[in-house]
């Protein structure tokens, strides 16, 4: 599936049996030997209360990422009836708009630097790096330029594995049009320059309504398309929703995994 262009290899554990090693996900995310992916999502039965589903995230480097936005809409369209997703981030609420887009609620964000989290004790509206950027976790971690998006492709490898980022951090580089329009590019830790972030457009909101330069609706332009994001000022939840598109299914059979 993809969302704006990121895009995924669902695996639904649920009925049948796919033995996750670093290689063979590796392998399926590769683009020439394998299907090719930004993410690979593993689905199995929940087993907490009030889930539908439980979703897990790879990076093609097999890191695993503690949350995906555009994953998670992908995931919500495939199960279907807005599902409750148990992330490792927590329970995600999904939701179909009346235009038929999906959103999922990605809960609060983490704004200290304990739990984003950077090496040291700082200010997370503006490390202490050139271009100042904000940090901030969506469930994985996040920091934000704000003084435009070439920077992402310039420096993006560098700076997902900097000092500061002990779990090196997802890149995001914004162009800020007007107060409800910015234009994103994000270099995805573990993944490289993506299409589009759903994590990285919410903090890219997030981080821009702390440094006030934005409004809590804010429409985020990525290469791949655009998402609406709402910070909601009355429980501090950050909504994200945007398409979420099949793209075919397949079988891998058993036995030609690490083939
Ligand atoms: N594409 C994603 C984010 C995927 C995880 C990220 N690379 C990480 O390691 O945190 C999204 O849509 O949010």
């Amino acid at each position: 599936m993809q969302g704006l262009g990121n895009d995924f290899v669902i695996i639904d554990r649920r009925h049948e049996r796919f033995d996750a090693t670093l290689h063979t996900m590796s392998k399926l995310c590769d683009r020439r030997f394998g299907v090719g992916c930004d993410q690979l999502v593993l689905l199995d039965a929940p087993d907490r209360d009030g889930a539908d589903i439980r979703v897990r995230f790879y990076n093609p480097d097999g890191s695993e990422a503690g949350a995906c936005g555009n994953a998670s809409r992908c995931v919500a369209a495939l199960i279907g009836n807005a599902p409750v997703l148990q992330t490792s981030a927590g329970l995600l609420p999904s939701f179909i708009t009346p235009e038929g887009e999906i959103g999922v609620d990605m809960g609060v964000p983490a704004l200290d630097w304990q739990r984003i989290p950077l090496s040291q004790a700082m200010d997370t509206v503006e490390l202490p790096l050139p271009g100042s950027p904000a940090a901030c976790s969506m469930g994985n971690p996040h920091a934000t330029f704000f003084d435009g998006m070439d920077r992402a492709d310039r420096e993006g490898a560098a700076l997902e594995r900097d000092a500061l980022f002990p779990e090196r951090a997802n890149i995001g580089c914004a162009e800020i049009v007007s107060r409800d329009f910015i234009r994103l590019r994000v270099w995805e830790r573990g993944a490289g320059l993506t299409l589009a972030c759903g994590s990285g457009a919410c903090a890219a909101v997030v981080n821009g309504v702390r440094r006030g330069l934005l409004d809590r609706e804010c429409r985020v332009e990525m290469d791949g398309g655009a998402l609406r994001i709402h910070w909601r000022e009355a429980d501090g939840h950050v909504l994200m929703i945007g398409p979420a598109t099949h793209v075919f299914e397949g079988l891998y059979p058993l036995g030609t995994h690490d083939g």
